[in-house]
């Protein structure tokens, strides 16, 4: 049964796109055309949902590379998300799709221009008016700002998106800018850049809306209030991991497509606490072990670009390292899902789905997953923690499959974006052999879970001590040691990089000072008589200064411009109208 509003809004006409003609249908949540001189069985409908407009202009309109108008006025010009055929990736690359009609006379078209408008406004209320966006001018392969101007403002423009745009001059400044300036009449965030510029938008977002709510971050018994902002992508980075894992491709348009349309995906929050006051957010990877190794050896060689990684990771993994330590966690509900059941979290998944009315009416997965008048490492729930305690390569716990170019289906590929669960993979310590077929089953599609020394749990909380109170760390030969105050594990003298003595990290704050003082701990590893015993958080590429930790879930905490991966198999042998379809085709 139609409704009144696809009703008002219905507009059937015969118009030209060149020189053919086309029955042209607005429906409330469609445009159509059809050609009208063929066969039956020679018509081919173009199906556009109104959700996927993006603007719609007088005349004849070219936008991409550079802005052209042909004023005529009996021509409007649609433009749309249209997906691309090729699939180099795990989603599906969109491109602004554009298509000029011709309508019999002026009045015509003013009538075909005013109920489309009409249509955009009443179908997408998400659709961002006013965006502050964050260029990182230095991430990745330094091209953010050409990338946003390129690419991405035209596209914001043709959608009439007012965009208040910073670049920013240091690290941690559009943080700074969410926590502290006034904020009002932004619908979204926008950050141009990697991994580590989303981190920073996501710290200030989330710290911005507990301050106005009132309540203490640091406190892990809090249930956090979620984010009103929006925040979007535009992949301008080395890892490009949360782009990568909530769009399935890395692909400045697509992303900015995702943010004119209004898409909205929820997105679980992991708080890392990792001492008093001290909390930051993560929504992929927090990794002990060769991840934070890899990421502190990273940061010495930053002028290397995202090749950084290889570079580093190759060298971590031929110190062969692993770590003790007490790993502590909170199982979540085995029958909602597991990280083992090969399914994958699509766009319009139903796990998430069904997490959404649970995570919002249930408050045992909310605010008593620790008791408001205890500490986080003790709490009303204690004895359904477990345990483990042992020597690790590394431990990683990921909110998302933390898919990237390097490893398409990621760290944990049955993840969920917004199932207020993570994934607590923890790889004990084996053979350099080993280590490397866990490693290289992230980049095919083998199961990296099925090898004997590594376990996987889906968990709502993870807390992690150094095994025996880090005495192993005193004790170690090769490093003495030395109270700083209270910095962590790998500090160089106080900063992560750039001096030539190195620290590493003992227990309860006290560093150790490397005798050899060679520039890095890690080639440093290869020459110790000891290799240290202590390594440090990876938290979405930022280390952490504290191996200590304890990290909890918080489900859909934060909204992104986006819509989580659209399997394209569909698309590709689909035989309905797209209308039809209910997968991706939508
Ligand atoms: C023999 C082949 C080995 C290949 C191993 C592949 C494993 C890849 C898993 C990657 C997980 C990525 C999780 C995301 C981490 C990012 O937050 C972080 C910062 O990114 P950015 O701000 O863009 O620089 N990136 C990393 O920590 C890099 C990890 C690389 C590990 C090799
Ligand atoms: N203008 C700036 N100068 C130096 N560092 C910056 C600047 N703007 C942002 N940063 C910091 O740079 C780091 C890396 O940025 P990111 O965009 O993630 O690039 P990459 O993916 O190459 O690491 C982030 O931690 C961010 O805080
Ligand atoms: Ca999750």
């Amino acid at each position: 049964m139609k409704t009144q509003m696809e009703t008002d809004l219905r507009l059937e006409s015969s118009l030209w796109v060149g020189n053919k003609r086309y029955l042209a249908v607005l429906t409330g949540w469609h445009l159509k055309w059809t050609e009208a001189d063929k066969k039956n069985r020679d018509k081919k409908t173009v199906s556009v949902p109104v959700a996927e407009v993006v603007g719609v202009e007088e005349g004849r309109v070219e936008v991409l590379p550079h802005k052209s108008v042909e004023d005529t006025d009996r021509d409007f010009t649609v433009f749309y998300v249209k997906r691309s055929n090729s699939r180099t990736s795990s989603g599906l690359l969109w491109r602004l799709g554009r298509t000029q009609f011709t309508c019999p006379s002026r009045v015509l078209r003013d009538q075909w221009t005013k109920h489309l408008r009409t249509a955009l406004k009443t179908h997408s209320p998400l659709r961002p008016h006013r965006l502050l966006v964050f260029i990182n001018p230095f991430g990745g392969k330094k091209k953010g700002r050409q990338i946003y101007h390129s690419l991405v403002a035209p596209v914001f423009e043709l959608a009439g998106i007012s965009s208040h745009v910073l670049v920013t001059e240091r690290a941690n400044q559009a943080r700074d800018h969410l926590l502290k300036k006034d904020l009002t009449g932004f619908d979204g965030v926008v950050c141009v850049g990697g991994d580590g510029m989303f981190s920073e938008v996501l710290q200030g977002v989330i710290g911005r809306t507990q301050q106005e709510a009132g309540l203490c971050e640091n406190d892990p018994a809090v249930a956090l209030q979620p984010c009103p902002l929006h925040i979007g992508i535009i992949p301008a980075g080395s890892t490009d991991c949360v782009c990568y894992a909530t769009v399935g491709v890395i692909d400045p348009v697509t992303s900015a497509l995702h943010v004119v349309i209004g898409d909205s995906q929820p997105l679980d929050v992991c708080s890392v606490h990792h001492g008093p006051g001290q909390v930051r957010y993560s929504v992929s990877l927090v990794g002990y072990g060769f991840y934070g190794d890899v990421l502190a050896e990273s940061e010495k060689h930053r002028w290397m670009g995202p090749f950084r990684y290889d570079y580093s990771g190759a060298v971590v993994f031929l110190s062969n390292r692993s770590y003790r330590g007490t790993v502590q966690y909170l199982p979540a509900d085995p029958l909602m899902s597991s990280p083992r059941d090969k399914t994958r979290c699509l766009s319009g998944c139903g796990v998430c789905a069904k997490s959404t009315e649970r995570l919002f009416t249930n408050s045992s997965d909310s605010g008593s997953l620790y008791s408001s008048n205890s500490g986080p490492f003790s709490n009303g729930s204690e004895d359904e923690w477990v345990s483990v305690d042992g020597r690790f390569k590394s431990v990683s716990l990921t909110c998302m499959s933390s898919s990237c170019a390097k490893s398409p289906l990621g760290l944990s590929p049955s993840a969920h974006l917004a199932d207020g669960t993570g994934d607590l993979i923890l790889v004990w310590d084996t053979n350099p052999l080993g280590f490397l077929a866990f490693l290289y089953r992230h980049t095919t599609d083998q199961d990296q879970f099925d090898l004997p020394f590594v376990e996987v749990h889906r968990v709502k909380a993870v807390r992690f001590a150094l095994a025996g109170g880090g005495e192993e760390a005193e004790d170690s030969e090769g490093l003495r040691g030395a109270v700083d105050g209270g910095d962590g594990a790998y500090v160089e003298n106080g900063s992560i990089a750039g001096s030539q003595q190195h620290l590493a990290a003992g227990a309860n704050g006290q560093t150790m000072t490397c005798e050899d003082k060679t520039t890095s701990p890690f080639t440093c590893g290869l020459c110790c008589r000891k290799a240290p015993a202590v390594s440090v958080w990876n938290c979405d590429g930022e280390i952490l200064p504290s191996p200590e930790i304890c990290c909890r879930i918080h489900g859909q905490l934060v909204r992104l411009y986006a819509r989580g991966i659209e399997d394209g198999t569909f698309l590709e042998d689909c035989t309905e109208e797209r209308e039809e379809c209910n997968r991706t085709c939508r």
